[in-house]
């Protein structure tokens, strides 16, 4: 397999998880004077909310930060008022049905919101609601008070891909959208025939490529920028492009800006790294046994051959559905070529990979998002983020797997991480499959096993209603779909 078409992630000299970077950049900048509709972004459906319940995990704090003594009654937050938070902002948390901060949030964001402002790493399991506590931190920082401060960047999100960044710019949106005058950008590579314009946001999201040349050509004014995020942060260092991307992003944004770094995962070498980009943060940190989610049951699938994998994924078409899914494949060919498959066979499928042209890209997570397209096939390009509460069932259809230095092939755990976590969203329940084709497949995934101190179950595929009562029932019987049951 050539490294062209592959997308894992990790250190870029043996992929090509393509940063979502081209020639053009799209500003794009919405208003949020009217209330926005809880749409299709992934943010504050009504589903999710504080009616479900977070699993138990612990939250470490390493604070570089004398002030922010634990003793200090905002050191952790049992309620979004506690922190003084402007009304309009809790009106749209409310709107949101977000009704306490997270475990996560209940530390993050007292060190985030504390003045002087000081940097932070934080670390929590995916789907834990970081960026509600990273977009907190930057509404209750803005200053909307005029037209100018209005169409003036004062706060920049980065993040590895388009999706991702529109993602996060759905969740700003609607957490400030009782903000008179909140104005959003979102600067992510257009289509080759979009004219690049100026961006006159107060809160710009986008990724890092797009940003660097922005500000480059000067469409970008970066001097009145107080605070920088960086989401799926040790992706967005560890990686060749993006990291020297964020680098030179850094290097033209004012000194004193505040840096906050977050991900479920920081590998000791980007953690290193990390201190370095934000100096003397306070810190957030989780050990990685702790890292994997509670409500997401891990099941693998032993298949004799890649057409083996082939015939499993269409057995499992029909509990694919029964919520939404992602599976994962290598290479963007291999995805186009089993969407390719499958549709012939009638199946209804969708496809998402980085060799799409942005507009189309757009269109298909959309319908990912509000359930018109219920399977999707992807790459590592979605691994990291993407949050869909419909999705139930992850298909490692591949091994996550990376090149070490030495030409080896071995797991790449962060990534199982991240792509099993697009499933069992805050407190949800979901199943995570993988397909182990081989006895190196097998023996990676072993290695995950160890890696997480997890659990990762066979599953017999001799039995074919047997594997559909055990996903089903895991499915069906998720403990915060009984939740919300009960709320009704
Ligand atoms: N305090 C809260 N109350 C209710 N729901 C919340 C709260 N915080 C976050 N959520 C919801 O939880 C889901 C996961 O949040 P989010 O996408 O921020 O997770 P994350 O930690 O960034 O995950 P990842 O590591 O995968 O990027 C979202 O749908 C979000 O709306």
């Amino acid at each position: 397999m050539s490294a062209e078409n592959t997308e894992n992630g990790g250190s870029l000299a043996d992929r090509i998880s393509k940063p979502d970077e081209a020639s053009q950049p799209t500003p794009t900048t919405t208003t949020t004077e009217t209330p926005a509709q809880p749409a299709d972004d992934g943010a504050g459906t009504e589903l999710q909310g504080s009616a479900l319940q977070e699993p138990e995990y612990k939250v470490e704090v390493k604070l570089s930060d004398l002030q922010a003594d634990p003793n200090n009654p905002l050191f952790s937050v049992k309620s979004f008022e506690d922190l003084g938070l402007d009304e309009r902002i809790l009106k749209g948390l409310s709107t949101m049905n977000f009704r306490k901060p997270s475990k996560v949030q209940e530390r993050a964001l007292p060190l985030l919101m504390h003045n002087p402002p000081k940097n932070l790493v934080g670390q929590s399991q995916s789907g834990t609601g970081k960026t509600a506590a990273f977009v907190l931190n930057i509404l209750s920082r803005v200053d909307l008070s005029t037209e100018e401060l209005q169409n003036t960047p004062q706060a920049l999100i980065l993040a590895p891909t388009r999706e991702l960044a529109r993602q996060i710019v759905g969740v700003v949106q609607l957490m400030g959208q009782f903000l008179d005058g909140l104005t959003i950008g979102t600067a992510v590579p257009a289509d080759a025939s979009a004219r690049p314009t100026r961006m006159s946001a107060a809160i710009v999201v986008g990724t890092p490529g797009t940003v660097q040349d922005m500000i480059k050509r000067r469409i970008l004014n970066p001097t009145q920028l107080k605070v920088l995020v960086l989401d799926e942060a040790d992706n967005m260092l560890d990686q060749q492009g993006l990291g020297d991307q964020c680098i030179r992003v850094k290097a033209m944004l004012p000194r004193t800006i505040q840096v906050v770094l977050f991900s479920a995962t920081f590998p000791a070498h980007v953690h290193r790294y990390a201190a370095k980009f934000a100096p003397e943060a306070n810190e957030i940190t989780l050990q990685h046994e702790e890292l994997t989610v509670e409500g997401i049951k891990q099941l693998y699938m032993d298949c004799n051959s890649d057409e083996e994998k082939y015939a499993n994924l269409v057995q499992l078409y029909g509990l694919l559905t029964v919520g939404s899914s992602i599976i994962f494949v290598k290479t963007r060919a291999s995805a186009a070529e089993i969407e390719k498959r499958m549709t012939a066979e009638g199946h209804t499928v969708a496809s998402l990979t980085g060799g799409i042209e942005g507009s189309r890209r757009d269109a298909v997570i959309d319908a990912f998002r509000n359930g018109d397209a219920k399977v999707l096939i992807t790459t590592n390009v979605l691994a990291r983020g993407i949050d869909v509460s419909t999705v139930s069932l992850v298909v490692n259809y591949d091994i996550p797997e990376t090149i070490n230095p030495s030409r080896k092939r071995e797991p790449d755990f962060q990534t199982y991480l991240h792509r099993i976590g697009r499933t069992g969203r805050f407190g949800r329940i979901g199943v995570a499959i993988s397909f182990v084709s081989s006895r190196e497949e097998w023996d990676m995934l072993r290695q995950i096993q160890q890696h997480f101190s997890c659990n990762i179950e066979r599953i017999d595929t001799s039995d074919w209603d047997e594997v559909e009562r055990i996903i089903k029932k895991t499915i069906k019987n998720s403990r915060a779909q009984a939740q919300f049951a009960q709320q009704q």
